[in-house]
């Protein structure tokens, strides 16, 4: 099976447009005032309308409140919803989109856990666990604590980069793997060289 890439926390089209070129599958929006990486609708229609077609538009959320994930779905074109937070399972099928759980991994349960609380997400995005942060630290957690098979796809993310991703790739053989800080040069600006050389090293560690 291929391994889908997420590039997440773009906050320019000319970005998107990159990453696109680059082969990602899904790019992310963050849209979490407390991120560095937040955008505002506006500027989330900006950057998907410089996508081609079939690139996955993903909306992050962190704990939003039900008017807020609206607004945002009303006012662009989102694909897949992504919750970051304790965001409850009847929550997040409310708003009849496909979504992921995020869960930032302490333990070998955790995963399987949110895999039965959550059956109907497309699938449960491993993050490291950082106190007070929810996501998008750059941090990377132990892999050994993933269970071998799980119900629902794995979306393995945390502290991923050109020289870990390969690596990663080919120990965990995830379903999909997302990265935020390790192809930036600053919080929220991608670097292209670092999105190509972590593509390629998605392709490397798939082999
Ligand atoms: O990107 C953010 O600022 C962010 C904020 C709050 C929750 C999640 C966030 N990003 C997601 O976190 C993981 C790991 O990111 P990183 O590669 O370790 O920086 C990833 O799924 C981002 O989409």
């Amino acid at each position: 099976m291929t391994t889908r890439i997420k590039i997440c926390g773009l906050t320019r089209p000319e970005d998107a447009r990159e990453a696109a070129r680059l082969g990602a599958d899904a790019i992310g929006l963050v849209f979490y005032p407390k991120s560095p990486r937040n955008v505002s609708i506006e500027q989330a229609r900006a950057i998907v309308a410089a996508l081609p077609p079939f690139v996955t538009v993903v909306a992050l959320f962190v704990n939003p409140t039900r008017e807020w994930v609206d607004e945002v779905l009303a006012g662009c074109a989102i694909d897949l919803l992504q919750f970051h937070g304790e965001e409850e399972p009847v929550f997040c099928r409310s708003f009849h989109r496909p979504y992921m759980k995020a869960v930032r991994v302490r333990t070998a349960g955790d995963v399987l856990d949110a895999a039965r609380q959550y059956p109907d997400a497309r699938g449960i995005l491993t993050d490291a666990f950082v106190e007070g942060m929810h996501g998008g630290t750059g941090t990377r957690f132990d892999w050994g604590l993933l269970p071998q098979q799980l119900s629902l796809p794995l979306v393995l993310s945390g502290g991923l980069s050109v020289d870990n991703v390969a690596e990663a790739v080919h120990e965990v053989r995830p379903a999909a793997v997302d990265v935020s800080s390790g192809v930036e040069s600053s919080k929220g600006i991608k670097d292209a060289a670092l999105m190509a050389a972590f593509i390629a090293g998605v392709k490397h560690g798939s082999v």
